[in-house]
């Protein structure tokens, strides 16, 4: 089997290029060696690789970016992955893709399970939704998983975000009122390998499923936990636990809406694979240790 990683250099790349490996023949391709938003180059690296599975990790996931850029959003996460699954379609090529819990409108107030109506509030969201639209109109065999709040050591995220903060200021503000669930590129990564194997030998049927940790926090309950994790270890924080302040939405305002509600019901995959998936504070913890 052949597989073709592109977006290796990612936060979920670089952990696909470690669960990947051991599944077949990898070759994995990062931005020098593969513009996405270049369509041409797109379809000629794809004929030219003739891969049997394409794991695609690249995204523009710059949020509030996207708002001004949608143009250039609509280009890396729809048209693009439009190409890879009409190449998938044509070939009988297996197509494994990552969407977000941002295709959702976040007014739901229990966890989105698959077949939820989506109505995504952002360009980013928006341009997501567009390219899980592709992926099914092309009929292509795929597995798409919806995840959320990623994270791991390599690569920008919010938890790297608030602990640089919390060691050069005497206080932070951070919403409280979005809750979700934090999840690491490493268990998506893992849980990708898995699944991959059971979708060959025929016990996991192509579609989209909602992959995160277990539970649910806030950003604010998120930034506390690692933060005094952090502390915990020894790492110089300079922020009170008590200057940490909860704040609404609307009292830090960003371009892009985000949903209050980004909680996903994991239960389709987990049962389908017969997987517990763990707690998010237990990869922040190991986040941590990574880090100091
Ligand atoms: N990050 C998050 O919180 C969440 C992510 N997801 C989804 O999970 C998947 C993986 O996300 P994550 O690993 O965090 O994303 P990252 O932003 O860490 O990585 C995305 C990768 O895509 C590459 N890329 C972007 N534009 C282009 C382009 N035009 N040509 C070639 N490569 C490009 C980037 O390259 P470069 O480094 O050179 O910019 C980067 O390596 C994505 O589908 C994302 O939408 C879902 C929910 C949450
Ligand atoms: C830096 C900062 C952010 N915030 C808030 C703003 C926002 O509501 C929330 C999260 O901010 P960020 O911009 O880091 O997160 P954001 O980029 O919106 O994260 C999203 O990325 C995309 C790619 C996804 O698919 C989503 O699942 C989600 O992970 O935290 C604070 O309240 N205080 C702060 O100091
Ligand atoms: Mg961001």
């Amino acid at each position: 089997m052949k597989i073709l990683l592109i977006g290796k250099n990612g936060q979920v790349g670089q952990e696909l290029q470690r669960t990947l490996l051991p599944l077949g023949e990898l070759v994995a391709l990062g931005r020098d060696g593969l513009d996405l938003g270049d369509l041409a180059a797109v379809k000629q690296v794809l004929a030219q690789q003739g891969a049997d599975v394409i794991v695609n990790a690249s995204a523009y996931t710059a949020v509030d970016r996207a708002e001004a850029d949608e143009t250039g959003a609509l280009a890396v996460n729809a048209a693009a992955v439009a190409a890879m699954a009409e190449y998938a379609s044509a070939h009988g090529a297996l197509l494994v893709h990552y969407s977000t819990d941002y295709v959702f409108d976040g007014d739901k107030d229990s966890p989105y399970v698959e077949d939820d109506a989506t109505a995504p509030q952002s360009a980013y969201g928006r341009s997501k939704r567009a390219g899980e639209e592709a992926i099914l109109a092309s009929g292509c065999r795929a597995l798409v998983f919806r995840t959320s709040w990623v994270f791991s050591a390599h690569g920008g995220n919010f938890i790297k975000t608030m602990l640089r903060l919390a060691g050069e200021r005497d206080s932070l503000n951070v919403v409280a009122d979005q809750i979700g669930a934090p999840t690491s590129a490493e268990l998506i990564a893992d849980v990708t390998a898995l699944a991959l194997a059971a979708y060959r030998r025929g016990a996991l049927a192509g579609g989209i499923y909602h992959l995160t940790a277990s539970g649910a926090t806030s950003w604010h309950g998120l930034a506390s936990y690692a933060i005094e994790r952090a502390r915990a270890r020894g790492a110089a924080i300079k922020v009170d636990p008590a200057q940490i302040k909860p704040i609404p939405t609307e009292a830090y305002p960003l371009p892009a809406k985000r949903p209050k509600n980004s909680r996903l019901d994991t239960s389709k995959l987990s049962g389908a694979l017969d997987l517990q998936l763990p707690d998010w504070k237990i990869h922040v913890d190991r986040l941590i240790e990574q880090l100091s």
